[in-house]
């Protein structure tokens, strides 16, 4: 269903915000300004929300959200669609204004970056509706002004990610993209902050990104345990992908939990999907691939 103020509009375009996975998210230390150093692999998922959006002529931004996870967010000043809009028009120093529906489809606080997403993907739309050119530097100031994850959103490829999500490399792992991907998140949502304040402060050791092979065998995300701390279903989830046939890994993605498993086939992805639908029909899941360039 259009946005009320786009009934018949030709002209309204569409941006995915694509969900962030973290492969392997190693944490190496607490920093001085309370934010934490990161090594990363980040890849994205085909799917996520959906934002369509219409320049309108008035400057304001008229944020409506519809989707399955539409229900618990406010559309105020503090959804992330409306942060970056404001944040885009005072950089311009402009009022631009501009009618946005999100359709929200990943779960809220999941781990999978969905406002993250969002965010970036509304400094794409509107960077698309206004017509303007942001420089990479520019751009890339404006995103993590959003959050640490933001920046890596905006390009939403597979990237190295360190510091606290501001230093980005594209980073290509043979065999990586393209594969099968399920997202299994067990309805509990869980705070970024809280469960890095759980991290133990054990440094163990850093990222090899260098294959595939090497981020399963010893790649790990350091936010399992605190995560679990704070959402216990959280082992169960990974317990009930590890159990699935053909995985090929099996990981929670930032700070939970929602927790993802690869696999080499569509088949082998269909089948676990429909095993954790059928002993679990409460948990949400998305079967995906991982999005190439
Ligand atoms: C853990 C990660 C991994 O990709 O993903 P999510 O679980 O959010 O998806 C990110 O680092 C989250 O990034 P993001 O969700 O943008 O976090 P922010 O809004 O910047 O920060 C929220 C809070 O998380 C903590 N934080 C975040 C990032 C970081 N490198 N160190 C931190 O300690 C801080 O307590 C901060 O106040
Ligand atoms: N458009 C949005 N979508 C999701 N969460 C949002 C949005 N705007 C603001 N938020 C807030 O941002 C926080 C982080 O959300 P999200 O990015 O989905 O999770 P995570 O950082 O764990 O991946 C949530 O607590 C939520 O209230």
């Amino acid at each position: 269903m259009p946005h009320p103020n786009m009934e018949g509009v030709a002209d309204a375009i569409v941006e995915i915000a694509y969900a962030k996975v973290n492969v392997a998210l190693h944490v190496r230390s607490r920093r001085d300004d309370g934010y934490h150093a990161l090594e990363s692999l980040f890849v994205f998922a085909g799917d996520g929300d959906r934002l369509e959006g219409q320049a309108t002529q008035d400057g304001a931004i008229d944020l409506i959200i519809d989707g399955p996870f539409g229900a618990g967010l406010g559309a105020g000043p503090d959804n992330l669609v409306m942060r970056a809009a404001r944040a885009l028009q005072s950089y311009l120093g402009q009022q631009r204004g501009a009618a946005i529906r999100l359709t929200k489809n990943l779960p809220v606080a999941s781990g999978i970056g969905g406002g993250s997403a969002d965010a970036a993907a509304t400094l794409r739309l509107l960077a698309r509706l206004w017509d303007v050119r942001i420089e990479a530097e520019e751009l890339a100031g404006l995103a993590l002004d959003l959050g640490s994850d933001v920046p890596a959103c905006v390009a939403s490829v597979t990237q190295l990610v360190t510091g606290r999500g501001e230093h980005l490399a594209r980073h290509a792992v043979e065999g990586l993209e393209g594969l099968p991907m399920l997202l299994v998140n067990p309805g509990v949502g869980v705070s970024t902050a809280s469960v890095f304040a759980g991290w133990d402060r054990q440094d163990r050791g850093p990222l090899d990104a260098g294959s595939l092979d090497a981020l399963v065998r010893i790649g790990r995300n350091d936010l399992e345990n605190p995560a679990i701390a704070v959402a216990p279903v959280i082992a169960d989830v990974l317990a009930a992908l590890e159990r699935t046939q053909g995985v090929v890994l099996a990981r929670m993605s930032g700070s939970g939990a929602t927790c993802f498993a690869l696999f080499e086939t569509d088949d082998a992805l269909a089948q676990a999907a429909d095993a954790i639908r059928w002993t679990h029909p409460a948990w949400w899941v998305m079967e995906t691939r991982i999005k190439g360039a």
